[in-house]
């Protein structure tokens, strides 16, 4: 009991009661202001969207939430409440409104979970373009012509790697034991990402001893999805009271970070000619002051971050094209056609214009990616004071706007049957004049609605870098050996199928995770080397 001033006594549980009643009364009131005097009051979606940000954390953590705001499109239409401060739009006109090159926004204040001083956070739109100048002259196409030998080294051990036959023993006709693409993917663009940023890897290729390193970024890009979703996770101290089974990952990401630095400066020091992304980094100028451009915390940072950004990302689109191509024989048939008939050795595959022009294989993997886009999240951003017009509609400052590529992928009103692999819709159909003009239309409208690397100042910064690891892998890969799905039940590892849930139940399409970035599991894949191709040639 309390003696307050001598004229009441008030009991323990009293008190309880009191600040139980006030938190019941102003979450009460807050809802009500949410779902009827707040400027996004007049939007439709779903009611815990409206009142409480947990509802699209709930989804991330369950990795759907990609699939969840798809759903929401198709019930509530263009414009969708995803949550109290964020509004969702899915048109092409929408997603250029907010993220092209005239946007009116800045990267929402949830973007601090990547870290202080990551470009991928910054908000202040001066600086971030000043940063990104000088990050992406580590992924220019000079710096590509640099990274390319380094890049073949990883691409052929990769390949050599899928034809090994680990386990146990060979299967029946030469094929390999099956292997799980989403992984070996990872492996190697985990190495590809360290030699080119750091000059050393982990050798995740060869070597089993730092594989775990995998699980770590996944499960960053996991705890950043959910962190991203609610202002009251986006605290790491909070996160790693309410979400330990993911938030050992932020430290083990900060060791695996520190092991390669490590590594990397001992090389350095053997070697002080060593040409790479990080010395590029601390050697880069100011424009205007000719003094170094970015501070020792800048470098380490955003050179970790390539880690994350440049690893999952670009495995998950490999790994989706190897899982549609080998469900696909028609397009299989063509792809291999191309990378056979283009090219008659592996070592002519090069960056350049004969790969560039290879269209079978750019379909598929923009099919692929289509499909399966690497970052699956509502990419949320603040407007700025003053408001803008997204899609036509006013928003006002301050508050959250954004969209998903995955719906906008899968916009039936541009890409028809947009849940079938049709790697033909993106090739050019050859029509008589009279349709030229049409065709051409078909295919601006296509592309307008395909955003894989995003748009505008904000989009990937390493999206060429990205395309050209992909196209030498996929047709290194391809001349030198065929594929098939596994057979049985790994086959259909990663595949949706009955009983998965809205959204997973279709056969032949591959799920992902909607995680910060897609994470996916499978496919297995079985290799075999081509009859026809002397050893010497593989
Ligand atoms: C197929 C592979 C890839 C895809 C589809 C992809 C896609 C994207 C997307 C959609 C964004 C925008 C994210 C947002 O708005 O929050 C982004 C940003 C970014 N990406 Fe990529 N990415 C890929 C590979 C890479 C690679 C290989 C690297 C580095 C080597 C990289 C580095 C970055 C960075 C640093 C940003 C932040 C840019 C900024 O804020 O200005 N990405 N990427």
């Amino acid at each position: 009991m309390l003696q307050i001033a001598g004229i009441q006594s008030v009991s323990a549980a009293g008190i309880a009661t009191a600040t139980a009643a006030a938190g019941v009364v102003y979450i009460a009131s807050l809802w009500i202001y949410r779902l009827t005097l707040h400027p996004y009051a007049k939007y439709p979606g779903p009611f815990l969207g409206k009142v409480t940000s947990l509802y699209g954390a709930y989804h991330a953590f369950f990795g759907n939430i990609h699939l969840d705001v798809e759903r929401c499109h198709q019930q509530y239409g263009k414009f969708v409440r995803y949550s109290p401060n964020g509004l969702l739009v899915n048109s092409a006109r929408g997603y250029q409104d907010i993220y092209g090159p005239m946007n009116k926004v800045t990267k929402a204040n949830s973007y601090i979970v990547h870290g202080e001083g990551n470009i991928i956070g910054m908000q202040d739109k001066k600086a971030h373009a000043k940063k990104k100048k000088i990050f992406q002259q580590g992924f220019s196409d000079v710096a590509l012509r640099k990274h390319e030998g380094k890049v073949l080294g990883e691409i052929d051990a990769f390949c050599k790697k899928m034809l090994e036959n680990e386990a146990t023993g060979e299967q029946p006709e030469g094929w390999t034991e099956p292997r799980n693409m989403s992984l070996w993917c990872t492996y190697l663009t985990t190495d590809v990402i360290c030699k080119v940023v750091f000059t050393t890897s982990w050798d995740l290729l060869n070597s089993a001893a730092n594989r775990a390193v995998t699980k770590t970024l996944a499960t960053v890009t996991h705890l950043i999805g959910i962190m991203h979703q609610t202002p009251l996770l986006q605290r790491h101290t909070r996160a790693a009271i309410f979400l330990p089974h993911l938030a050992w990952a932020a430290t083990s990401l900060q060791k695996y970070s520190k092991d390669i630095m490590r590594s990397s400066s001992k090389i350095r020091k053997e070697d002080p000619s060593t040409d790479d992304v990080f010395r590029l980094y601390v050697e880069a100028k100011d424009a205007d002051t000719g003094k170094p451009a970015l501070g020792r915390f800048d470098v380490m940072i955003n050179s970790a971050n390539l880690l994350i950004a440049g690893s999952d990302t670009t495995a998950s689109s490999m790994a989706a094209t190897l899982f549609y191509l080998s469900r696909n024989a028609d397009a299989y048939a063509k792809v291999i056609d191309e990378i056979r008939t283009t090219f008659s050795s592996p070592d002519e595959i090069r960056m350049g214009p004969t790969l560039n022009g290879c269209v079978y294989l750019r379909a598929a993997v923009n099919e692929a990616m289509r499909m399966c886009p690497v970052a699956p999240q509502p990419l949320w951003r603040r407007t700025e004071a003053g408001g803008c017009l997204v899609d036509g509609e006013y928003i006002p400052g301050g508050l959250n706007v954004g969209a998903t590529i995955f719906s906008l992928h899968h916009d039936p009103a541009v890409f028809e049957e947009p849940y079938t692999y049709d790697m033909d819709r993106w090739i050019n159909r050859g029509v008589e004049d009279a349709d030229v003009a049409a065709e051409k239309e078909r295919i601006k409208v296509l592309t307008a609605n395909f955003v894989p690397f995003s748009a505008g100042p904000r989009q990937c910064l390493a999206k060429n870098f990205a395309m050209m690891e992909l196209l030498l892998t996929l047709a290194r890969l391809f001349w030198r050996m065929d594929f098939r799905k596994s057979s049985g039940a790994l086959g259909k590892v990663g595949e949706g199928g009955k009983g998965l849930g809205w959204g997973r139940e279709r056969e032949g399409e591959l799920q992902l995770k909607g995680y910060f970035t897609s994470h996916l599991s499978g496919p297995f894949i079985d290799f075999k080397a081509r009859e026809t191709v002397s050893t010497a040639a593989q």
